[in-house]
């Protein structure tokens, strides 16, 4: 997927303001930023579902802009979910779905893959907030799409139901589906992706895998301690030979941390800068 120079205005307003990205097959790519950044409107273009002001954008080598069901039957979104079809059961509303696609994956394995096979012959609107969430995340990767997109998804899930989606993302991604998830959970791009954009104001603030993003692994690391003085934090580049030099070669030291700054420092900094 290649994007250049995405720019969208609502009247006076420019929500999108000159955004490029290069996601590549098999990637999973997080899109971080906060409310209003303009992620659901890039994001949203890319679907082929909003129009563009300009730039020019590839989607599996189409404009999204001028979209065939075909390219669509391609593409899985996972969004958050209206509603509707509240009478029908889990089942048949995966059965159904999967119709619309010309290589459906098996409904049933899909609905075991989201955890929901207990509920399969339960109605929609008898489900939990987090059940539904699984059933649209069943309902956007049942047509097998080589390009998946997960706008928030693991909104209301539990702990538990959390990394089990997280293990099947990563299961997909295995099998090569691309994958752009849009999420305000830190720790989730983090396990997840390959690559982060943050985005701020409309345009790309920060790139980079999240091990490195803004410059966090070269970061300075946070050594502390407790002396007889109370709490001790320092901040150093070596951290290793300081905490050899405090504990003269092997003396313990109370309450020794070392610390780096997390992703979600890193992403508040950059986004906090942005402003
Ligand atoms: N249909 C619309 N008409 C007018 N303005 C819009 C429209 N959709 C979005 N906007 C504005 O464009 C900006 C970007 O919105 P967008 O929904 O893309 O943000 P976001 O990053 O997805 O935010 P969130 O994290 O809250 O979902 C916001 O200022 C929003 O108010």
């Amino acid at each position: 997927m290649q994007v250049q120079g995405l720019r969208k205005s609502y009247n006076t307003l420019v929500a999108v303001d000159g955004i490029d990205l290069d996601i590549h097959r098999g990637q999973v790519f997080a899109i971080l930023g906060p409310n209003g950044a303009g992620k659901t409107t890039t994001v949203e273009i890319l679907e082929g579902h909003r129009t563009r002001t300009s730039g020019s954008v590839s989607v599996l080598g189409t404009d999204p802009a001028r979209a065939t069901r075909a390219w669509r039957a391609r593409i899985g979104i996972v969004l958050q979910t209206a509603n509707d079809a509240a009478e029908l059961t889990v089942a048949e509303t995966v059965r159904h779905f999967a119709t619309y696609f010309p290589a459906p994956a098996d409904p049933r394995a899909v609905i075991e893959q989201v955890g929901l096979t207990e509920k399969a012959g339960a109605r929609i609107k008898q489900l939990s907030g987090g059940q539904r969430r699984r059933l649209d995340v069943a309902l956007g990767i049942v047509g097998r799409p080589e390009l998946l997109f997960l706008d928030e998804p693991t909104t209301g899930f539990d702990p538990e139901a959390r990394r089990h989606f997280w293990d099947l993302i990563r299961t997909l991604a295995a099998d090569g589906t691309t994958i752009v998830l849009t999420t305000h959970y830190l720790d989730e791009a983090e396990a997840l992706a390959d690559e982060v954009a943050v985005i701020a104001g409309g345009r790309i603030v920060a790139r980079g895998t999240p091990a490195t993003l803004g410059g966090r692994s070269t970061a300075k690391a946070t050594v502390s301690w407790i002396d007889h003085d109370g709490p001790r934090s320092v901040l150093t580049d070596t951290p290793t030979a300081l905490v050899n030099q405090l504990s003269g070669g092997g003396r313990e030291l109370p309450e020794l941390t070392v610390t780096r700054p997390s992703l979600e420092d890193t992403y508040l900094s950059l986004i906090g800068g942005a402003r």
